[in-house]
Formats: structure tokens, C-alpha cells, sequence
């Protein structure tokens, strides 16, 4: 019996660090909010049972979030806690019920939103920002001061009458406006869009360019002013002088005297939230009397004096009208569930994505059912169950679709990832689009004005069908498009022409290979200097090259095989586009490498493998791909396997950890 109690909370704690990655460091959640404090709670209530069991590093006494390697790390002074969550107002009453049994008095409480952003803390000394740092696991987080200067309502210099030193926590959150002009952009670029403002917010904190995190207009809230001397009685006249120091507090926030006030805040705020121009998903409340605070204090985890009410997502029940299917850019098929329009959280719901046909069958869905509709931390909303009550004898079951709604090729089904798609990439037409829409877009061929909407008009009046036709287009055939003036007309044609001078690896990437990106094109343009060369390699040479698997290697050469797209690459050729690597552009910065060879093996944690090989190019060196007696150093990072080795075999190869390698370039 024990036995099996102590493999329930292992399996639990297992679960729950996986969803605290998902969630925290890699800022994809696979399950809701609501789901996974349910699973929290289950895993609190058998550890309260079995205390025998207890583990320091329990997800129940465990913030969290982690650290990165890509930032400094930074211990906090005073440490970040989570916050204890309620669901409904029986929590909120024994809530206080147990804060009067400590204390004998009044207590009032500051009811704020609870922003859903990535929360921070930021240091200020004499005035001005010094250092913020996230919230990592609570003791220690990333030190991003650099992308929080990006953002502009955070103040760089206080006015008034500061301290000297402090600390000021809140969040940092996405507008919903911002982040529909983000997925906008993605999908303009042929990119996947984001799933929700949280995780976008929190995922462009961690980003390396801060020129990047300002163009994704991040908003701030300040919420907490901690230091070791407290210029005041209470939070709220805290929140009061932070905004006078010129800090944005939340304009929401109230005063409440009785635990009455506070259920009316809530009340109101469940329905008024879906009118804010940004996301929370609940309410805060603290104890406002900092003498009180310090009396109740902390759990392992979280405060005491604070507790979180959490919103549930709204569910209503509507009814099933079709399945549509829609054909992505990529050939991916999307199931979607059309409803008879239902208002639920703020908006009209027509539509559900259904994922894939595993979703179907798991919900048993029927022609016609009334299904139960969620919007839960996902922007679109998702059918969560069936009222099976109303279902009717002759209702049949939903049947996926056999062939491809778009071109009428059969589909084919990629068992492991529970997804169909449409094979037919060259002639099916959201992938004929999609492929062109890929080919101008920034980071391929970057022909500026030349958006999806114009590919879209010039596709179906026939003026194009794969990339090489781009460069045939006249200002005479632009012109009669809707909305194309003049100007843009001139504008486009000229990108094109421009586009003669982006380097082949960009091309390379640009033309669409199923399974080659950004990085894997600079690889193959290192090996395969032309698109001849490229075209002649076999899928063992091609796995030779470093990072390339067999699903890269005969995708190319499924590629080549393919008589329509070697007329388009001999097109593309006739008209003067890069089809092969350019005289080395790199700019040499030394020599202090001349004669000597590297490779990099391992995980490595102060640059990227493809940043370090460029540093050695860029200082006179060379990378080779094998550990031979040929090769002067070996640059070894976090778990160096066998490469390590066959070096230490060889005897004659010095051997460098990533510090000792920046070192020798630094040696000038
Ligand atoms: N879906 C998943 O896979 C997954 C995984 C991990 C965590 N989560 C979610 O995250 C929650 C736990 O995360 P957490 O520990 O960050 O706790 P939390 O988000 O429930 O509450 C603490 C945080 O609230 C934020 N906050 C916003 N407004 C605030 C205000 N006015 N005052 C004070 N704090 C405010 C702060 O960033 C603070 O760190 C869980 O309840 C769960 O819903 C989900
Ligand atoms: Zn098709």
C-alpha cells in the first residue's frame, strides 16, 4: 500500500517538473492552469497525508521557474515567493478565518489584479535602475537588466522623494493588442503564432537581443516595494509613493475593510477582465498592515498575508453544426469545429480548433452534438466534452476526411505526431502560397512589400506559381491589383531585383526544402558551396556534414530528384540569383589563430557551436569535423563523450574548456 502512495507522489512530482519546464523555461504549457493546480493540489493533500515522504524539492515547496544558462545568474537579497491560490470564496473565508487566529485585530486588504505576465524584480539606487533579475526558482533568477530598459513604461530615473536603495517587484506583461500585431507579423512570415500574451511576454524576457525585446512593446505593473528600512505603514501607501516616484501601480488596486468588499471586487472583475486590454486570470489580495504581514509570514513557498483567487476558465455549451478542415501553408491539415455562435468570456464563439483526428475520436465527437466550449490560457477555444443526454439516435459519427479539401490528393497521416497532411506540396494552393509567401519573407529572400495578401492576388490571377516567376513580374501586371499604387507597384519590383544579392544560404533556406531552416542551410552551403554540388550529393555525404540526419539528407535529394523544382532552380539561376556561396565576406578581426584547427564537442554554455565556429574563422583559424591528428584543439562543454576520448588517445591534441578557448582568442 505504501509502496504504491510513494510512487503516486513520485509520479506526481515527475509530472509537475515536467509541466514547471514546459511552462517556465521553455514557455510552451501543454495543459491548463486550472488542470495543473489541480494536480498540485492532489500531490499537497497525499503529502500532508504521508509526511514520511516529504522532499525539500517537492513542486509543492519549489517555486517553479528555473535559470538559464544564456544570462548571469543573480542571487535575490530577499526571496520571491509564489502565491497560495483559492477557487472559490469557502477558501477565501477560511483564509482569513485563519489570519484572525494569528491576529487579534482588524485586518484590511488591498485587492490588485493578478497581472499574467513574467513577474521581476528590479533594483534602483540614488534614483536610477541598477539590475533586474526574474524570479527564477525564488533564490536565484536571470539577470536581464538590458532587456528591461527596453521597456518604456519601466522609469530608468525616480523622481521625488525615493530611498536610496531598493527593490521594486511586478510584472511584466503583453497587451492583447500587442500580441495579435506580433502573430500578425508571424504569420506575414510564414511563422507559427504565439499561443498566449503570458508565454510571449515571459519567452521575449529571455530573448538575447534586447533590440528585439523593444519591438515586441512589453507593458510593466509594479506591485511590491521591499527593502531593509519601509518608508511607510502599509501597502497601500507604499503603492501610493511608488506611483508618485514615477512607477505604474495597478489603477484597479482597492482598499477593502471587509472580506465583503473583496467578493464584490471579484464579482466584478470575473466579468469586467474580458474588457481590459490585457490578460489576468485572477484576483491578488494582501494584507494591507505591513506590522501584520511580518506577524503572519511565510509558508515554504509563499506568504502568508497574501493569497491569489483564481478566475476558471468559462465553459458554455453549444451546439456542433460541421467539421471543416483547413490546409495550413505547410501542408498540415487543422480540424475546426463550427458552432452555432455562443458568447462566451467577452466574445461571439464560432469556431473551435479541433487539433487532430486523436482529438476527435477521444471525444467521441458526433454530427450535431452539443459540446461543452472552454477558453481556457489559449486564445482559441477548445471543446472540452460532450453532452452526450442530447445526442440522437441517428447522429453518426464524425469521419476525418480522406483527401485533401484544397486539391483532392489523398492524405497521409505522420502516426507519431497524430497529424494529417496534404502531399502534394507543389501544386496544392495554400502550399504553393505558403512557399512563395516563405521565400520573400525576412530572414529567405526579404523582398520587402511584398506581403501575403499580394502573393495571395498574384497566385490566383495566375502571374505566379513558384519563386522563379517573381522575377518575370512587370510594374504592367502589379498595377491592376487592388490597392497597388504606383509607388508600391515600383517599390515591389525593385525588391525583387534586389533580391539578386541575398547570399545562397539565405536562397538556399528560401527556396523551401522540407526540413532545412536557417541553420541547417549554413551548413550545407559550408560543404556544398553551389547549388550544383548541393544538387550531386548523396544522403551519406550529405549525413556527413555535421548536425544532418537521414530525414534532412533525403529530403534534399528528394528535393533534387524532383524535375519541377530543378527547372525553377535553373530558372532562379538564369536570372541572376545566388546559387553559390560568395567570396567569403567574413570579416577577419586577428590572426592569433593562423595554422590552427578546432572542434567543438558538447554542451556548450558560453556561445553557441555555430557563434564559436565563426569566432575561429574570424581569427584566422579553421574548423574541421572529425578528431584526427590533424586537429590542434579540442573545445570541450558540459558532457563531451567520445570526441573527448579519441582526443585524449591521440595525445597530441590540447584540450580547452569554453573559457580557456575565449582565453586564446582574447590573447591579441
Ligand atoms: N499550465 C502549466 O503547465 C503550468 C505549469 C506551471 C505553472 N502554471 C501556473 O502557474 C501558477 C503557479 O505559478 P506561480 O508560482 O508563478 O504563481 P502564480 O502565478 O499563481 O502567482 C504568483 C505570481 O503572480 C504574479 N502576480 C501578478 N499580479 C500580481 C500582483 N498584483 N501581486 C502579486 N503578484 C502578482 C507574480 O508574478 C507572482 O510571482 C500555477 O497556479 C499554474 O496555474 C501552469
Ligand atoms: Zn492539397
Amino acid at each position: 500500500m505504501s509502496e504504491n502512495i510513494q510512487q503516486k507522489i513520485e509520479d506526481l512530482r515527475k509530472e509537475l517538473h515536467q509541466h514547471n519546464e514546459n511552462y517556465y523555461l521553455l514557455d510552451t504549457p501543454t495543459i491548463s492552469d486550472y488542470d495543473f493546480d489541480m494536480l498540485l493540489e492532489e500531490l499537497r493533500d497525499l503529502e500532508a497525508q504521508y509526511p514520511e515522504f516529504y522532499d525539500e524539492n517537492s513542486p509543492t515547496v519549489r517555486v517553479g521557474g528555473g535559470i538559464t544558462k544564456v544570462f548571469p545568474t543573480v542571487q535575490h537579497k530577499f526571496r520571491m515567493y509564489s502565491l497560495d491560490n483559492s477557487y472559490d470564496f469557502d477558501d477565501l473565508e477560511d483564509w482569513e478565518k485563519r489570519i484572525i487566529k494569528t491576529i487579534d485585530e482588524p485586518v484590511e486588504f488591498v485587492a490588485e489584479l493578478k497581472y499574467d505576465g513574467a513577474s521581476i524584480s528590479i533594483l534602483y539606487e540614488n534614483g536610477k535602475l541598477v539590475q533586474a533579475v526574474t524570479r527564477g526558482d525564488g533564490f536565484q533568477g536571470d539577470e536581464i537588466t538590458a532587456n528591461v530598459r527596453t521597456i518604456s513604461d519601466i522609469p530608468l530615473k525616480l523622481k521625488g522623494d525615493f530611498p536610496e536603495h531598493f527593490f521594486m517587484r511586478g510584472e511584466i506583461y503583453l497587451t492583447r493588442k500587442n500580441f495579435d500585431k506580433i502573430n500578425k507579423q508571424r504569420e506575414e512570415e510564414g511563422l507559427d503564432p504565439f499561443m498566449n500574451p503570458r508565454n510571449t511576454a515571459s519567452g521575449s524576457l529571455k530573448m538575447q537581443d534586447s533590440g528585439e525585446v523593444r519591438k515586441r512593446g512589453l507593458s510593466s505593473v509594479l506591485y511590491q516595494f521591499i527593502s531593509e528600512d519601509i518608508p511607510a505603514a502599509s501597502h497601500w501607501e507604499l503603492l501610493q509613493k511608488a506611483q508618485s516616484w514615477g512607477f505604474k501601480t495597478s489603477q484597479q488596486a482597492k482598499l477593502c475593510t471587509t472580506l465583503d468588499e473583496v467578493k464584490e471586487f471579484i464579482n466584478f472583475w470575473d466579468v469586467e477582465r474580458h474588457n481590459l486590454p490585457f490578460e489576468i486570470d485572477g484576483i491578488v489580495l494582501k494584507v494591507n498592515s505591513l506590522k501584520q504581514q511580518r506577524q503572519l509570514g511565510y509558508t515554504a513557498k509563499s506568504p502568508r498575508w497574501a493569497m491569489a483567487y483564481k478566475f476558471k476558465a468559462e465553459k458554455v455549451e453549444t451546439e456542433l453544426q460541421s467539421v471543416s478542415y483547413q490546409v495550413g501553408r505547410t501542408g498540415a491539415i487543422t480540424p475546426v469545429a463550427n458552432l452555432k455562435p455562443v458568447l462566451l468570456a467577452g466574445t461571439i464563439v464560432k469556431r473551435a480548433s479541433l487539433h487532430n483526428e486523436d482529438i476527435i475520436k477521444k471525444l467521441d465527437l458526433h454530427e450535431n452534438d452539443f459540446v461543452y466550449v472552454e477558453k481556457g490560457g489559449e486564445i482559441i477555444p477548445k471543446i472540452v466534452g460532450v453532452n452526450t443526454e442530447k445526442r440522437t439516435e441517428e447522429s453518426k459519427e464524425i469521419e476525418y476526411i480522406k483527401n485533401c479539401p484544397e486539391c483532392g490528393t489523398e492524405l497521409v497521416k505522420i502516426e507519431d505526431q497524430a497529424i494529417h497532411f496534404c502531399p502534394n506540396d507543389l501544386h496544392c494552393p495554400p502550399q504553393v502560397v505558403g512557399r512563395m509567401i516563405h521565400y520573400v519573407s525576412r530572414k529567405a529572400l526579404n523582398i520587402d512589400n511584398l506581403g501575403s495578401e499580394t502573393i495571395e492576388q498574384l497566385y490566383r490571377e495566375r502571374l505566379i506559381e513558384n519563386p522563379a516567376d517573381f522575377y518575370v513580374l512587370t510594374k504592367e501586371q502589379l498595377l491592376p491589383l487592388e490597392r497597388m499604387a504606383e509607388k508600391s507597384a515600383q517599390n515591389i519590383i525593385s525588391g525583387i531585383e534586389k533580391s539578386k544579392e541575398i547570399p545562397f544560404e539565405k536562397v538556399l533556406y528560401g527556396i523551401g526544402i522540407k526540413h532545412v531552416g536557417e541553420t541547417v542551410a549554413k551548413k550545407l552551403v559550408k560543404n556544398f558551396p553551389t547549388i550544383e554540388d548541393l544538387k550531386n550529393a548523396t544522403v551519406e555525404e550529405l549525413c556527413q556534414v555535421e548536425d544532418i540526419g537521414t530525414k534532412i539528407a533525403v529530403s534534399i535529394v528528394e528535393f533534387f530528384a524532383n524535375s519541377e523544382n530543378i527547372l525553377m532552380i535553373e530558372r532562379l539561376k538564369s536570372y541572376g540569383v545566388q546559387l553559390e556561396k560568395g567570396e567569403s565576406t567574413n570579416e577577419v578581426l586577428s590572426n592569433v589563430l593562423e595554422g590552427k584547427t578546432f572542434l567543438f564537442t558538447g554542451k556548450l554554455s558560453l556561445f553557441t557551436r555555430e557563434a564559436a565556429e565563426e569566432m575561429v574563422e574570424k581569427h584566422g583559424g579553421k574548423n574541421i569535423s572529425a578528431v584526427s591528428k590533424n586537429l590542434n584543439f579540442l573545445v570541450v562543454g558540459e558532457k563531451a563523450g567520445s570526441k573527448l576520448k579519441k582526443a585524449q588517445d591521440i595525445g597530441t591534441i590540447e584540450i580547452l574548456d569554453e573559457q580557456q578557448f575565449l582565453d586564446l582568442v582574447e590573447k591579441q
